[in-house]
């Protein structure tokens, strides 16, 4: 029997980086966690402890701050293809690297009647994301978004599901609609403008979520991947992650009153989770742009 060193990658997770545009009076912020992972010749390192191929983590996260000063940072798409072609084309032993961005949004304050320069608020939980993996000197990107959450207060049912001895659920014909979008699609090319992409995408999911009459999460989750799809041919794929945020209506006979599927219950765990992958069925699958990559 032998023992081996299997896959690996390794690198600076989670580099909180807050970048100020100060070009004119008039600022701009870019609000960014970066994960940094590289892979290659890493054999030795964990065989014997030699260091030799080993770009520290720490110099991955001060390389990240220096390319936030050196240029302007841009669209996250672009700021995370230009660290992992820094990394594979500049370390030794280094053939691939996974650059993952989260952009936490900023808005500006409205102060009489228009936006201040430099002062903003926190757009709330949801997050724009991106995967972008280099693999001998293939680029793959990934993006998404995190934490949209969404809710549909009628236009929703579930029933028709088989029955055991453990079942309790009532089968329903209107029932609150409720979840947090975790979602990422795959781009065939690079030759993509990435802000207009994403803003058209997350659209294009909202409009599906609202006007889908659901008869499960699923179906609601095929219809969103299917829109983005159908809407944006730069698009190869859709994943999704949809936790179902239950809603249970409270039993007020208690006090005499009928609950009319007004007043719920949120509950946050446990929670169904309804993922799937959407894909064009004519296009190649492309495993190593999803390798590692959370929540898929
Ligand atoms: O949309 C749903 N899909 C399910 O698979 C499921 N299971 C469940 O208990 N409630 C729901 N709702």
């Amino acid at each position: 029997m032998g023992i081996v060193m299997g896959p690996n990658q390794y690198g600076k997770a989670e580099v909180r980086l807050v970048a100020i545009d100060r070009s004119t009076a008039r600022h701009g912020i870019k609000d960014l966690t970066v994960s940094t992972s590289l892979r290659g010749d890493l054999d030795e390192v964990h065989l014997t402890g030699d260091n030799g191929n080993v770009l520290p983590t720490d110099t991955q996260k001060n390389t990240v701050y220096a390319f936030a000063k050196e240029a302007p940072v841009g669209e996250i798409e672009d700021f995370a293809l230009r660290l992992g072609r820094h990394f594979t084309r500049t370390a030794e032993g280094i053939t691939g690297a996974r650059v993952l961005v989260e952009e936490h949004a900023w808005q500006r304050i409205p102060v009489g009647g228009g936006e201040h320069d430099h002062a903003f608020s926190r757009a709330g939980d949801e997050k724009r994301t991106t995967a972008v993996t280099i693999d001998d000197g293939r680029a793959h990107v990934v993006s998404g978004l995190k934490d949209l959450v969404v809710l549909k207060s009628t236009g929703s049912e579930f029933w028709g599901y088989p029955k055991d001895r453990y079942t309790t659920l009532a089968e329903t014909t209107d029932r609150i609609l409720a979840t947090a979008v975790t979602a990422r699609w795959r781009y065939l090319g690079e030759d993509v403008d990435w802000g207009k992409s994403f803003e058209s995408i997350r659209a294009t999911m909202l409009e599906a979520f609202a006007t889908t009459h659901s008869l499960a999460l699923q179906q609601s989750l095929y219809e969103m991947g299917k829109a983005v799809l159908a809407a944006h041919e730069e698009v190869a794929e859709v994943r999704l992650s949809l936790p179902n945020k239950h809603h249970f209506l409270v039993d007020l006979e208690f006090c005499g009153l009928t609950n009319d599927n007004e007043v719920f219950f949120a509950a946050d765990r446990p929670y169904g989770l309804i993922e799937g992958v959407v894909t064009r069925d004519d296009v190649e699958p492309q495993p190593r742009a999803w390798y590692s990559l959370p929540e898929f």
